[in-house]
């Protein structure tokens, strides 16, 4: 579904500066994979999603999506076909807009005007449907402003507008790290319910530790720029917190340190 062949990006290049962000990284995941990445600050996380979703231009390397070659196209066009959330709930909204415009919005990313159609009664229904099983009440508020919601239910929605155009690819961002433990729970569990119903490929960055080992089926660990250990079936399920940390510090040389470290919610 998604191969990325021997990445690389450096920032600043030839400068003081000058920071590898991404090194010579290969990572290749199957249709419907949900992949959990962590790491150090700074290992490059954020970057590599950012490079899949076209945020700048990659040195070196392939990123293919389905087989067809997306590292060269620019961001917007790569939004058809990738969704994403991100830590800050107030990123994947607009405040001033209300629930139903919102969602209009993400259903129409990257599709030509002539496939927008759908009356406003069919996308309501539409929207309805999709907002009910997340037992927040948002089906019911249609016309309020995103801007009343709290940050939990805002990015309750987010989740749904990355998601409700059917992405090829799902790319999570900490989307939880900036929630009370109990409204993240909730947003996690959402979430995955909506990526097992949509069957999404997904890549998931967390700092929380019980997320690395329990969302989806496989867990990646970067350091500066590589992914240094690539964890799934029985030796996942076997693993424990602390084993993970273990590994962690034994392939890198370092402890884990990260300063939004969680080991449980
Ligand atoms: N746009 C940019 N310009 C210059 N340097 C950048 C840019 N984006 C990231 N970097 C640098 O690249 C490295 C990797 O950053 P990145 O944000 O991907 O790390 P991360 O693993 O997501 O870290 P964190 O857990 O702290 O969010 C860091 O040294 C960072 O300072």
């Amino acid at each position: 579904m998604l191969e990325i062949k021997n990445i690389t990006k450096v920032f600043h290049p030839g400068d003081i500066n000058e920071k590898t962000a991404l090194r010579d990284l290969s990572l290749h995941l199957a249709p419907g994979e949900v992949v959990a990445v962590i790491g150090s600050n700074g290992a490059g996380k954020t970057t590599l999603l950012n490079a899949i979703a076209g945020v700048f231009q990659i040195d070196e390397g392939q990123m293919l999506i389905e087989g067809q070659e997306v590292g060269r196209k620019p961001e917007h066009v790569r939004a058809a076909y990738i969704g994403r959330v991100f830590q800050d709930p107030n990123l994947g909204t607009a405040a001033t807009m209300t629930i139903e415009e919102n969602l209009v919005m993400a259903l129409q990313r990257g599709k030509p005007l002539r496939l927008r159609r759908g009356t406003a009664k069919n996308k309501r229904e539409l929207f309805r449907e999709r907002l009910e099983p997340l037992g927040l009440g948002l089906e019911n508020r249609l016309t309020s402003k995103v801007g009343l919601l709290s940050g939990g239910q805002r990015q309750a929605l987010t989740v749904l507008m990355a998601t409700i155009a059917r992405p090829k690819l799902l790319l999570l961002d900490e989307h939880t790290a900036a929630l009370d433990p109990k409204t993240a729970a909730v947003v996690l569990d959402l979430t995955t319910r909506i990526i097992a119903d949509g069957n999404l490929t997904t890549l998931m960055v967390t700092h929380n530790m019980e997320q690395a080992l329990t969302v989806g089926t496989r867990t990646i660990m970067m350091h500066e720029g590589r992914i240094i250990l690539d964890i799934s079936g029985p030796e996942r399920a076997r693993l424990e917190i602390p084993d993970l940390l273990k590994m962690f510090e034994q392939a890198s040389g370092k402890a884990l340190n990260t300063d939004r470290l969680l080991l449980a919610q």
